[in-house]
């Protein structure tokens, strides 16, 4: 055992919560070591989530490109495609990703330690290095950022070979000619349209009605025509009861109605529980609650008061990095009483379907349950130039407000850019910005940004169809 040594903030997993938590404290002048047990510094967000995901996506959107200019270039995707040649870029993303982040921990004179945390009191981790060793942090402050892994059921086995859960997905050595995707949450649908753009024939089953149950329907129906397009296949409101490799050449999965479905590779995206159970939580007077997840309040403070949780281990939504990075800087700032504003009161949801979909406040069925009759402005981009220029008409903003047509409520975007042009709401929405402000901006012609002023203008036509109706009655 390595003699003891102290800090002031000790931070478990280096994710973007880990991360964030780990800046914030040092950039406060604060002594602070980060723990991590994978080689690399970065999460799931880097090694097996948002990166590697979207870097796929993007080769399976330059492909797409190529084919929209037919006349120009022949050519058809190879059968038997290695998965290497389609993720050649991975590496150097990847790499450049790990560069900044070892230099940004660096910079502001975090301690980074490879190896597994746990903790045995309330103010000791002990850090078990990959040689066996061990040696007790002591800490004023806990981070606990430990994040999730993918759930798993009894009925569907993941042998990482012919059945893949979003951890090994990307090891795949070629590209399947088929793909069954289970479950219709972010990671199921982003994966089913990267790789039915790449050619795969997609089937994907939930048990829910629909894919992304918690995104505006309209919305989600952009998407989901997109992917039949593409060939893709839906099977909602279904239960998977087993699912087995059939030695030869195929995933069977059977359905409770029947159905038999079968595919070279399927892909298993139910959900994710959080790491908490190495984590020796009673050692420090901690315990897990009737859901099995680690109490804390707003701030990510435990009912330890000096050990915080942040990120995805709280199981909470929205799971995303950007919620993970404000809840480690969040739960750090309460700890040494620094100011930590409300910023994470608007969180933009961006999924990478294909198109891709974005959100922020409420949308028409959310507003529709608080208010009576809210104002809906659409801009289908079929009536954006920028639209028809990039040949990227599958697309829709909507618009959101109070039945007055004034107050943004929320904004809705499914296609090109939106899960940029979002934040162009989002500071609206945070302004608390009249939609008469979009009518009254002078967008950049031609972009995708005129949305915002052609479904505001929308807004306008209802407002004044309402205030003559009420005036006549
Ligand atoms: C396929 C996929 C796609 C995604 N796409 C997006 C997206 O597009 N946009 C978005 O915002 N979010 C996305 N997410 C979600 C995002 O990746 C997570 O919300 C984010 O990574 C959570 O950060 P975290 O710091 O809480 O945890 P993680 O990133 O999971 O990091 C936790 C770290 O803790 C380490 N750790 C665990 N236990 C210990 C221990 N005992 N000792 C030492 N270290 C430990 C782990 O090794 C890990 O490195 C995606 C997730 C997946 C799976
Ligand atoms: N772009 C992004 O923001 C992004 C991308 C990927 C992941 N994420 C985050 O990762 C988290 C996890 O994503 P996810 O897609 O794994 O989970 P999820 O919880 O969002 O979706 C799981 C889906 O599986 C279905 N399901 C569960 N059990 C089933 C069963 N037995 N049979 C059939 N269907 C079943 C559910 O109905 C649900 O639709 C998300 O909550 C999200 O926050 C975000």
């Amino acid at each position: 055992m390595m003699p003891s040594s102290a800090y002031d903030i000790v931070v478990v997993g280096s994710g973007p919560a880990g991360q964030k938590a780990a800046i914030q404290g040092a950039k406060a002048g604060k002594k602070v070591v980060l723990i991590e047990q994978e080689q690399g510094i970065g999460g799931n967000c880097v090694y097996r989530g948002t990166i590697p995901g979207k870097t796929l996506r993007e080769t399976a959107l330059q492909f797409e490109r190529l084919k929209r200019s037919n006349e120009v270039f022949e050519g058809r995707l190879r059968l038997d495609l290695p998965m290497t040649v389609l993720l050649h870029r991975l590496d150097e993303v990847v790499k450049a990703h790990e560069c900044y982040m070892a230099d940004q921990l660096a910079r502001n004179g975090v301690t980074y330690r490879h190896g597994r945390a746990r903790l045995v009191s309330p103010h000791e981790v002990q850090l078990e290095t990959i040689d066996g060793a061990s040696q007790t942090l002591l800490a004023e402050t806990i981070v606990l950022a430990t994040g999730s892994r993918p759930c798993s059921i009894p009925e569907v086995p993941v042998d990482h070979e012919h059945v893949l859960d979003s951890d090994s997905i990307l090891s795949m050595i070629y590209l399947p000619r088929s793909l069954t995707v289970l479950g219709g949450g972010p990671i199921a649908c982003e994966y089913a349209s990267t790789f039915a753009l790449l050619g795969v024939e997609v089937t994907l089953i939930d048990r829910a009605k629909s894919p992304l149950p918690f995104m505006d329907s309209e919305i989600v129906s952009v998407f989901q025509r997109g992917l039949e397009r593409q060939g893709g296949r839906f099977y909602l409101g279904q239960t998977v009861t087993e699912v087995a490799w059939d030695g030869v050449s195929s995933v069977v999965a059977r359905l409770a109605n029947g159905m038999v479905v079968k595919s070279e590779k399927m892909l298993v995206a139910l959900g994710r529980q959080p790491n908490i159970e190495e984590l020796n939580l009673e050692a420090a007077g901690l315990s897990l609650d009737e859901k099995g997840l680690l109490p804390v309040n707003d701030h990510g403070q435990t009912v330890v008061p000096h050990i915080y949780a942040a990120g995805d281990m709280l199981g909470r939504p929205p799971a995303l990095a950007s919620q993970a990075m404000e809840d480690g800087r969040r739960a750090v700032s309460q700890a040494l009483g620094l100011p930590v504003g409300d910023s994470a009161n608007q969180v933009p949801i961006g999924i990478y379907t294909i198109p891709e979909i974005a959100s922020i406040g409420l949308d028409e069925e959310q507003a529709a349950a608080r208010y009576r009759g809210p104002l809906v402005g659409r801009a289908p981009f079929t009536e954006i130039a920028k639209g028809q220029i990039t040949g990227a008409c599958d697309g829709l903003l909507k618009l959101v407000t109070d039945p007055s047509g004034e107050r943004l409520l929320g904004v809705q975007i499914v296609g090109e850019n939106a899960t940029e042009l979002i934040h162009l709401g989002q500071m609206a929405l945070q302004d608390g910005a009249n939609i008469d402000r979009f009518i009254d901006t002078i967008f950049g012609f031609p972009t995708f940004a005129e949305a915002y002023r052609v479904a505001a203008l929308d807004i306008l036509g209802q407002r004044r169809k309402r205030q003559e109706l009420a005036k006549a009655a």
